[in-house]
């Protein structure tokens, strides 16, 4: 293929259809520069001044392409005369999109290779636009399940690739959710379960509110239109539109947060606790989802919360979800004389209320002492502080109740990150594993005697959930396990306990973990 001329797709695909040239515009930069669709997808439609029916086709193509590209790798694959990696990758984009509207949505065949073609044609040359022709013109000749039967290994022979390449998953993500399934749910289940899973990660979720404590109802939502929430008092379902634009939401009132979220928070606030209960410690805050419950709930039970984040800007974005607890909010500081690693998490700012959490740990911590510099903030008060969680600046025993809500791979909230699957290893185990080891080392001795931690992950990797709390349990004397499923009433499908593991396709969650201890 003769080299395309050498011009922005962000320009040059301004020429043809505008839906899709926005879509193509979001994967190639999720390519090219590790963007976040989600983040970059507003911005896009914006510049490109789409709205409505038009906005919402744009976001389907990103996030369904996304979401499918291993399967539609396979089946172009299988069309194209040479190995992938051969092709023009932006031309590749342009194919992925076409192969999504030909085997995913509602478009005419005719419409998908037509519109796709002039795409190709925006951004490259005449030969690349014969040959995408060419290809989607293949790829139209079956539909979906017609292709996985094609191209995808036998699912009793191996059932594992089967999975892989039907549900658009990499196998070691495939592996690992199905270890986590058999672990929690045991054999059967697991074999019964992991379609429906990997489906429930193929699928858009929806918008989710939860309502700060003492500042909104969950009536004040569903007023406007939202749904009660099905197991936390704090949730609400949003059928549609744009969640900034509610007053409460707006007014910081009540946020976005997934339920599972919501529903381990409250499950740390919930535990019953013997003596004091005054100093709450949110050890790895940003960006603020779970501090602004736990905010509520301190507040209302007349206790204090420390916000703790390592990245300075993430621990900004934590103190504007708390913006709406106006003056018990008492200050923000990043604490002197501890190294804070900039965590990455790319544009973080356009979302503030969003159920965003950071996608790496930047913390590299050596463990050392990081010296009390911290006084804890006063009778019935917030405060949000950036320091790394390992080298705590707070006196050891401070703490009654401290939510860790770890920095990892994020397995559990496939469905709201559509390219993160891609961008995963299960080469990012190990430094995430041990800096998981080390904040719950740390946790535990945040807390006094008696005190409370949940130790929490957005992911059922069992070596994130599961191996990390056994590792730092068997190293210490003075950690009890606490059965965390009574602290989630009415919710079904526990599991053997003590833990929790909540799963998307049973409890339309991501796939939240938690831990309960108690230091004796
Ligand atoms: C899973 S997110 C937390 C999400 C947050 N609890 C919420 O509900 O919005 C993990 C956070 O830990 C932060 N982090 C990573 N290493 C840390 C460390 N050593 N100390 C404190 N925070 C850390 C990351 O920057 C990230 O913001």
């Amino acid at each position: 293929m003769a080299p395309r001329t050498p011009t922005s797709t962000a320009d040059s695909a301004r020429a043809a259809d505008p839906a899709r040239a926005a879509a193509l515009e979001v994967l190639e930069a999720v390519r090219t520069r590790d963007a976040y669709a989600n983040l970059l997808l507003p911005r896009v439609l914006r510049d490109r001044g789409l709205s409505g029916r038009d906005a919402a086709f744009t976001t389907e193509l990103c996030y369904g392409t996304l979401r499918g590209l291993g399967t539609y790798d396979a089946i172009i694959a299988a069309c194209v005369d040479r190995e992938l990696d051969a092709v023009d990758p932006v031309v590749l984009d342009a194919l992925r999109i076409g192969a999504h509207q030909l085997l995913a949505m509602d478009v005419p065949p005719h419409a998908a290779v037509s519109t796709s073609v002039d795409l190709v044609r925006s951004v490259s040359n005449e030969g690349a636009s014969r040959f995408a022709n060419a290809i989607l013109r293949r790829v139209g000749q079956g539909d979906l399940q017609a292709w996985i039967k094609r191209i995808a290994p036998d699912p009793q022979d191996d059932p594992e690739g089967f999975l892989t390449v039907s549900r658009s998953h990499p196998r070691w993500i495939v592996s690992a959710l199905w270890d986590s399934l058999q672990a929690h749910r045991g054999a059967e289940r697991a074999h019964k379960d992991i379609g429906d899973l990997l489906d429930a990660d193929n699928a858009r979720p929806g918008v989710t509110l939860v309502t700060r404590p003492g500042l909104a109802q969950v009536g004040d939502l569903t007023e406007l239109g939202a749904l009660a929430g099905r197991y936390s008092p704090y949730a609400a379902y949003l059928a549609g539109g744009d969640p900034g634009a509610l007053a409460p939401v707006r007014e910081g009132r009540a946020g976005v947060q997934d339920e599972g979220s919501q529903l381990v928070a409250n499950a740390l606030a919930m535990a019953p606790l013997e003596g004091r209960d005054e100093w709450w410690l949110d050890m790895c805050a940003g960006p603020g989802g779970k501090a602004a419950l736990l905010a509520g709930l301190a507040l209302e039970r007349g206790a204090s919360l420390l916000a703790n984040e390592i990245a300075p800007h993430r621990a900004e974005l934590v103190r504007r979800a708390l913006r709406g607890y106006g003056d018990r909010l008492v200050g923000a500081e990043a604490v002197a004389g501890t190294r804070v690693e900039a965590a990455t998490s790319a544009g973080i700012e356009a979302e503030p209320d969003a159920e965003l959490e950071a996608e790496f740990v930047d913390s590299e911590g050596d463990g050392g002492e990081g010296g009390a510099e911290v006084t804890l903030p006063g009778t019935g008060t917030l405060q949000v502080i950036a320091a790394d969680g390992i080298r705590a600046p707070w006196q050891p025993g401070s703490f009654d109740r401290v939510m860790l809500d770890a920095p990892c791979t994020g397995l559990g909230a496939l469905r709201r990150r559509p390219e993160s699957r891609w961008r995963r290893g299960p080469e990012d185990l190990e430094r995430l594993t041990r800096v998981q080891r080390r904040l719950l080392s740390s946790a535990l001795d945040s807390v006094r005697p008696g005190g409370l931690v949940a130790y929490v992950t957005c992911s059922p990797h069992l070596e994130e959930t599961r191996d990390v709390v056994r590792q730092v349990v068997k190293a210490r004397r003075d950690v009890e396990r606490v059965d965390a499923r009574p602290l989630l009433p009415g919710v079904p499908d526990l599991g053997g306990g003590p833990d929790v593991q909540l799963w998307p396709h049973l409890h339309g969650t991501d796939a939240m973990y938690l831990t309960l201890l108690r230091r004796s």
